[in-house]
């Protein structure tokens, strides 16, 4: 790990970067404590390539929106510890002064398999830390995953599919007819027996998601009946609340942490530091 993360710079900003399939989540630790979160598209490799020449803090409040009002210097420099799960853009990064690229070997889970994504390896150590092991994480992202870790703090494994957005964008791109329908526009469940076909794409994919994830929760608590669930990502809040009114008893036992791969970063990085 770079020398910038060892005991001298205990009251530096850090900013976490989270390079996910659809776009870049970043948070800005100051003091181990996340000051602020934010989503934006991937950055440009010129933007990249002039943050790395110029790492400073006025630099970056024109990369990102950042707020302009924080506690440090404008000509501060900004280490930033990087999480990708998308390698094109993790080598832009490759240059940036001061950069801490996480990979599963900073993640003290036990049985990792080696091509496990490193957002999912921080977000069950970050949900195990915070709310006790075992622990199943739900990352409603551009693909949705399960992640689950036992008591010994081991991996126990998982599910991958295709998230909320793209299940949609898969009907609407690869079909002669079916439009192309957003996750934000659903305002409330369609019937599940619809007479319009927006409302029975609605109908089809989501009470298709919602009872694959009660089966999969089902099946975990067999497993590990005292288990924490924490969901996360771009589809969390949709999500935990149709899941809450179609099975209560599921609905209100997950935590909703959207910031939950900021705090598995929080703990493999920051509090170490
Ligand atoms: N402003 C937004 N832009 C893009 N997606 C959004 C937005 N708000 C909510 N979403 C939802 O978030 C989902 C993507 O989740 P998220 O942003 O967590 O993905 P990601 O981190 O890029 O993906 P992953 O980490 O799975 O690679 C999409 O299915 C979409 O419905
Ligand atoms: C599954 C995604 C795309 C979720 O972001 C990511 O974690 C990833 O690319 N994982 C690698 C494959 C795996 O986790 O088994
Ligand atoms: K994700």
């Amino acid at each position: 790990m770079n020398n910038y993360f060892s005991s001298t710079n205990k009251q530096l900003p850090v900013l976490a970067l989270i390079i996910g399939n659809s776009r870049l989540h970043w948070g800005l630790f100051i003091d181990k404590n996340l000051y602020t979160t934010g989503d934006i598209s991937h950055l440009p490799i010129s933007v990249i390539h002039q943050l790395a020449a110029y790492p400073t803090l006025d630099n970056w409040l024109t990369a990102i929106s950042l707020p302009s009002d924080l506690p440090i210097a404008p000509d501060h420099p900004i280490p930033v510890i990087l999480a990708s799960v998308v390698p094109s853009q993790t080598a832009f990064w490759q240059n940036y002064p001061h950069l801490c690229l996480l990979t599963l070997a900073d993640v003290p889970l036990q049985e990792m398999y080696p091509t496990l994504g490193i957002d999912r390896a921080l977000a069950v150590w970050g949900a195990g830390i915070t709310w006790g092991f075992p622990a199943l994480v739900i990352d409603a992202g551009t693909a949705l995953t399960f992640t689950g870790a036992n008591a010994q703090k081991s991996l126990v494994g998982g599910a991958i599919l295709p998230g909320l957005g793209l299940q949609f964008a898969s009907l609407g791109q690869k079909t002669g007819q079916l439009p192309l329908l957003e996750t934000g526009l659903i305002s409330s469940l369609p019937p599940r027996f619809a007479m319009n076909t927006s409302r029975a794409i609605q109908s089809g994919i989501i009470y298709t998601l919602l009872a694959g994830i009660k089966d999969f929760i089902d099946h975990w608590l067999l497993l590990f009946p005292e288990s924490k669930i924490i969901i996360t990502g771009g589809d969390s809040d949709f999500l935990q609340k149709h899941l809450e009114n179609q099975f209560p008893e599921i609905g209100n036992r997950l935590i909703l942490e959207k910031n939950l791969i900021f705090l598995g970063m929080r703990e493999v990085v920051i509090v170490n530091y």
